[in-house]
């Protein structure tokens, strides 16, 4: 193990052959024969070796990758030694020292540089993994099914009367501004199978500034947010004006709100993929032109953008290097409280006119929870919006760490 105690001494090698364990001929024993001599060794201990010729030293590699889940050798049935284990959470960068087997690897946390490597389940091993959990998830699933029907009486499509209307797939339907309202969108991300992603420093580059994308919850208040940072800087932190088809309403002017456009020109850009991310509301598409967001970072402005977080995929790409900020809603009681004392405007509400409803606030944390679960391995920082003038510091201070620290990205942006 790199880092272990044998590495430390220098005297074993991968490769070298031992024959002897304090004095006991291991010649023709299995690993499992030596390891339980070992565990009943105390003090010091001897191994006569015959060297290895040298070609299968140990040779750390120099990969960083981001884990996308949390990994803890405690709860691992089958790792071969639970103490050799490295425990992880998801967002930690690992120093991957050794790929030589395919399904432990050996890793140290990058921010414990010293500490002894310890072992990893490879990336084919955690797919497979991932893969086989959800077929058993899925099999439970059919086998509750199956139960269910043979015990529910109520026919398809009969309303359910239940008292814990809380559960968002029991409620009535509502108006509720969503763009990118794509449910099967979300399948798909669910099925991605996110492991490790290869990661490298990027430097900042002087005059020219990484978008900073605010992602979060329908009404959690990222617009305020940007709002507010802009307000601090206006010429340095600019937003695109989002295209739209919708008609204009009374008191908006073509070009401050949204650049207005006919249908057929908005699909036939899309089609041209002159759009980075749009999206249909209410038969209306919405969308953010690439042309815009280029000229805002070739001006060396800062870019912010508030999509959708469905478009989290389609702008986390090499070209545009974003560095992409959860912001999340407080605890219950907190949101309630601040939104409360700010009279802050429902965005659920189509003239926003009224305030926010506890059930809106509940599904915000529901939504946040969910975004976290689908997106979370995406996010360079999160923020929680309680109160304002706090949250909007905890931002200021992202910006700037985006704009003059090296930070952790996908290898691939740094090539
Ligand atoms: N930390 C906060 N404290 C108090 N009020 C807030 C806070 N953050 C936002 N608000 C208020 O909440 C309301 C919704 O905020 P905002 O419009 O920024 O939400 P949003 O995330 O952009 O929503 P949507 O995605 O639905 O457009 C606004 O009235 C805003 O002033």
């Amino acid at each position: 193990m790199h880092g272990g105690a044998a590495d430390r001494s220098g005297l074993i090698h991968v490769g070298d052959e031992v024959i002897e364990v304090n004095g006991i001929n291991v010649e023709g024993k299995t690993p499992g024969d030596v390891l339980s001599i070992l565990q009943n060794s105390e003090g010091t201990i001897t191994f006569k070796l015959v060297p290895s010729d040298g070609k299968m030293g140990q040779r750390e590699s120099k990969v960083r990758v981001r884990a996308h889940f949390d990994y803890n050798p405690e709860n691992d049935p089958y790792i071969p030694c639970k103490e050799a284990g490295l425990a992880f959470e998801r967002g930690d960068i690992l120093h991957i020292v050794s790929q030589d087997d395919a399904y432990w690897w050996q890793a140290r946390k990058e921010s414990e540089r010293t500490a002894r490597a310890g072992l990893i389940p490879s990336r084919a091993l955690q797919e497979r993994r991932i893969i086989h959990e959800r077929t058993q998830k899925e099999a439970n699933n059919q086998d509750a099914k199956s139960s269910c029907a043979s015990i529910c009486t109520t026919p398809p499509g009969s309303p359910i009367l239940n008292s814990s209307s809380s559960t968002s797939s029991c409620r009535g339907p509502k108006i509720k501004k969503i763009m990118y309202d794509l449910a099967e969108n979300d399948d798909f991300d669910r099925e991605m199978i996110a492991t490790y992603e290869e990661v490298a420093k990027l430097y900042p580059r002087p005059g020219i500034y990484r978008p900073i994308v605010l992602i979060g919850a329908p009404g959690v208040g990222r617009n305020e947010l940007k709002r507010r940072l802009s307000a601090r800087d206006p010429e340095k932190f600019r937003s695109p004006v989002p295209y739209t088809t919708r008609p204009i309403r009374h008191g908006e002017v073509p070009g401050r709100e949204y650049i207005f456009v006919s249908r057929d020109k908005m699909e036939a850009d899309i089609a041209n993929a002159k759009f980075i991310e749009y999206g249909e509301y209410k038969g209306h598409l919405y969308g953010t032109s690439a042309e815009s967001v280029k000229s805002i970072i070739n001006a060396g402005c800062v870019c912010i953008l508030s999509p959708h977080y469905q478009a989290i995929k389609a702008l986390r790409t090499q070209q545009l290097k974003p560095f992409i900020i959860h912001i999340k809603p407080p605890e219950f009681d907190i949101l309630k409280e601040t939104r409360t004392q700010s009279r802050a405007k429902s965005t659920f509400d189509e003239n926003n006119s009224r305030e926010f409803t506890d059930e809106e606030f509940q599904d915000m944390i529901k939504s946040a929870e969910r975004i976290d679960f689908l997106y979370g391995h995406f996010f360079d920082e999160e923020i929680i919006n309680g109160e304002l003038a706090t949250a909007l510091d905890k931002l200021v201070n992202s910006v700037q760490r985006a704009e003059s620290e090296p930070l952790w990205v996908p290898v691939s942006w740094v090539q």
